[in-house]
């Protein structure tokens, strides 16, 4: 077992939010000031995962179980035998900004390497503790998701200038994120014959292990490679990547969905790789008011009427009422609120989900949506 104590904690810190509230925290981690989408997750543990998800690029991130950090960081430079990370989703920290109510001021864990606090001074990303969660839950569940800064400090803070900053910044739905989180070229892993290509929009580690775990090599490309390139690898299936943002922010990923649904490529989407299927499909994608994030989201498999817990981060969704006149079917549904959890193809080998088959973190009930596609590429 290995113990290490905070070591950047106790700082000034504020977190401003764009309806006017100022909260008076701890800060932790590096100081700086951030703005982003502020948004909240259920899960009670796997922030090693979550802060590394490039889903989660332009957010503030507040984790609502009330004592993080208390089994620190596992060693970042683990790898798989493809080289893939054992731990984290990404190579980088993907927040913009964290909010707890408490950092653990000690972690212990036979695998811990450094703190959370040490994890984020080294990335840059500030954090901040002392915050009563539940208070801004309630709030995003009211009023919806807004923007936020996050302000940690050395020095007292200056908070009406930051006010002023955070009402002229760029909102989260208009940012463009592809060109920060997509791979800027080819990553192949593995070398069997067969293959299967995994459109990059912010995609995680977990989601290529388990393309890996089917028996497939790996090939990971751009957000924008153009459906002939893709082919070119002569792929037995293709994968269109969790990632963040507003889907209709990805128009050359939606035409190259168009492309593979009418040549009958065997497509699987996941998160926003769902929505651009949905979208290359004639659905329509809206904002949900605070999406969903966490690790226990029910979701009905309407084939089978089975329900399984998934792992979730997102903020759009699939139009309920858009899937009657578009190519998918329901596939499953949200039995919390009857959103849209996954579409099917009424014609073509296209399935896509909402929630995370790959969990990472969260739990593994929905693996076997990876057998589907497997099916439909060997069928
Ligand atoms: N995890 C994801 O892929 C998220 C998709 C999209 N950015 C959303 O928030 O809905």
């Amino acid at each position: 077992m290995t113990t290490k104590k905070s070591k950047h904690a106790n700082k000034f810190g504020k977190l401003i939010l764009s309806d006017g509230t100022v909260l008076d925290g701890m800060g932790f981690g590096y100081s700086t000031t951030v703005f982003g989408e502020i948004v909240f997750n259920t899960g009670m543990v796997g922030y090693t995962e979550a802060l590394t998800d490039p889903s989660y690029n332009g957010q503030i991130l507040t984790l609502t179980y009330p004592l993080v950090g208390n089994y620190g960081i596992p060693d970042l430079d683990a790898v798989d035998e493809d080289g893939i990370s054992k731990f984290f989703e990404s190579d980088t920290m993907q927040i913009r900004g964290l909010v707890v109510h408490e950092l653990s001021q000690t972690a212990s864990h036979w695998n811990l390497k450094m703190t959370l606090d040490e994890w984020m001074y080294n990335e840059k990303v500030p954090g901040i503790s002392g915050i009563d969660t539940r208070a801004i839950t309630k709030k995003l569940t009211t009023s919806g998701v807004m923007m936020a800064a996050l302000v940690v400090s050395d020095e007292e803070i200056d908070v009406e200038k930051v006010k002023n900053e955070l009402a002229n910044i760029t909102t989260y739905n208009s940012e463009k994120f592809m060109d920060i989180v997509s791979t800027k070229e080819e990553k192949i892993y593995g070398d069997e014959n067969n293959s299967v290509v995994v459109i990059d929009t912010g995609a995680k580690n977990a989601i290529v292990r388990n393309i890996r775990e089917l028996g497939y090599k790996a090939i990971v490309v751009p957000w924008n490679t153009p459906f002939d390139k893709i082919m070119s690898y002569k792929p037995k299936g293709v994968v269109l990547s969790s990632g963040p943002g507003d889907p209709q922010n990805c128009p050359d990923t939606v035409d190259t969905a168009k492309k593979l649904i009418e040549n009958n490529i065997p497509t699987l989407g996941i998160c926003l790789g769902a929505q651009i299927i949905g979208i290359a499909g004639n659905t329509e994608t809206y904002k949900l008011k605070y999406g969903h994030r966490g690790q226990n989201k029910p979701c009905v498999n309407l084939e089978t009427n089975q329900v399984y817990v998934t792992s979730q981060n997102h903020g759009y969704g699939i139009k309920p009422e858009s899937l009657e006149k578009s190519d998918f079917k329901l596939w499953f549904a949200n039995a919390d609120d009857d959103t849209v959890e996954g579409i099917k193809h009424k014609t073509k080998n296209c399935i896509a989900v909402q929630f995370h088959p790959e969990a990472a973190p969260g739990p593994f009930d929905c693996k076997y949506v990876f057998d589907e596609l497997k099916k439909l590429m060997e069928k």
